[in-house]
């Protein structure tokens, strides 16, 4: 049955076309060409020949699914997970690893160019030691139990906002997690009448064991720094990386050789505190406020007496910043979202030093890179770190500076 919203124009409702992939998005889609109006095809490769069925025209894009691949890439492997292309947790599964992390970087390149319209070189991205078990964080989902039994336990179906994927064992997740998910998983199970609405299952692996509950305290160790944290609360979830991404953003900090550093959106306070060493003081802000008792506590079991925390909107921090604009740099991580334009403006008027802007979600991140150019501020270095293989998402450090 054809969708009665669909429009016709310029493929019909699965109509199939052989098309050749040219590019990949950021979403982690094939693109191809059709008399120049453009396809997406998940899972199909640059390079490739492949047959896909059209299910909806946009305005001036179509997208379709993968039907069958006519002429496979070179740089195509076997997906290790059976779920692969079901779950809508990994896009990269069937490309080659240093295939994944050149594109990714190419991706922020396009990024930078078409979004910010800054063309800047992006380094080649920082590979990720593990491949494979790297996760340390997993939060299987499952919806409301009909007539007494629960459904699939497991992660969002591929191209839905609600369906979900049963999904006994996750390739990516540390091994000690899948242990834990097929014990979590038959315990629902065992006690699924006691369920009466749906329910996120935590599993956090961390230095002290896997923890399932949202306020059990959780260690890691980063570098010589030592973090503690609510198991449910932000924590960076690669620790094979992390020492070496968190290395880098304390570097670019203090290759500014300025006395003092604001770490905004500081979570448990990893950024402030792992660079604290480096500078006379440190100010962290942050929304949770369990997150800056932890970023209190983090600094004072690592010996440190010059880090304090704020817990606010972002925003309210430069009131409470004693120092000049010019002896300070800012280190920001925000949430997908990006950063506020509120936080922004002010972060302008303060006029740093430098700041090293942390995000996982490029296309916010390239948003307001376009305020911070309008602003005077020179883009310096983009290092992305891959902290999510398998996956779209990355990681990527801008420094910039006035
Ligand atoms: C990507 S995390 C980074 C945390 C920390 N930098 C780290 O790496 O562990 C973003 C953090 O921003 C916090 N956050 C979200 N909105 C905020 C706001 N408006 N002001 C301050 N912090 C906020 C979240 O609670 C979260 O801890």
């Amino acid at each position: 049955m054809v969708p009665r919203k669909f429009v016709a124009h310029p493929f019909a409702y699965h109509q199939e076309l052989d098309v050749r992939i040219d590019n990949l998005t950021n979403e982690g889609s094939g693109v191809a060409r059709v008399d120049g109006w453009v396809v997406f095809v998940p899972f199909a490769l640059p390079g490739e020949l492949v047959r896909c069925r059209i299910y909806r025209n946009h305005k001036n894009y179509s997208n379709a699914d993968l039907v069958e691949v006519l002429e496979p890439s070179s740089e195509r492997v076997t997906a290790p997970c059976p779920l692969f292309g079901t779950c809508g947790g990994c896009q990269y599964q069937h490309l080659d690893y240093p295939k994944q992390i050149e594109w990714k970087r190419r991706q922020v390149e396009e990024l930078l160019k078409h979004m910010a319209k800054i063309e800047h070189p992006v380094l080649p991205v920082i590979a990720s030691p593990k491949q494979y078990e790297y996760r340390s964080k997993i939060t299987p989902h499952f919806h409301r139990p009909k007539a007494g039994e629960i459904g699939a336990i497991g992660f969002l179906r591929v191209g839905t906002r609600n369906a979900m994927v049963d999904v006994e064992q996750c390739p990516i997740a540390m091994p000690q997690l899948n242990e834990q998910l097929t014990v979590v998983r038959a315990e629902a199970r065992a006690n699924q009448e006691a369920f009466k609405n749906g329910a996120t299952l935590l599993m956090r692996a961390a230095v002290n064991g896997v923890l399932t509950k949202a306020d059990q305290i959780a260690i890691e160790q980063v570098g010589e720094v030592k973090f503690e944290f609510q198991a449910g609360d932000f924590f960076q979830n690669n620790p094979f990386i992390l020492a070496d991404f968190v290395g880098y953003a304390v570097d670019e900090a203090k290759a500014a050789g300025a006395q003092y550093l604001v770490d905004a959106y500081c979570g448990s306070g990893l950024f402030g505190i792992s660079a604290a060493r480096h500078f006379q003081e440190v100010i962290g802000v942050e929304l949770s406020e369990s997150a800056v008792r932890k970023a209190s506590h983090n600094a004072e079991i690592n010996g440190l007496t010059n880090c304090r925390f704020l817990a606010a909107d972002a925003r309210e921090i430069f009131k409470e910043v004693p120092h000049a604009g010019k002896d300070t740099v800012v280190i920001i991580d925000p949430p997908r979202a990006g950063c506020s334009e509120e936080f922004l403006q002010q972060l302008f008027a303060f006029d740093p030093k430098r700041v090293v802007y942390i995000s996982c979600n490029p296309a916010t991140q390239m948003r307001d890179l376009v305020l911070f150019h309008e602003a005077g501020f020179k883009l310096e270095k983009v290092q992305p770190f891959d902290l999510f293989p398998q996956t779209k998402h990355l990681e990527c450090v801008m420094t910039l500076s006035r």
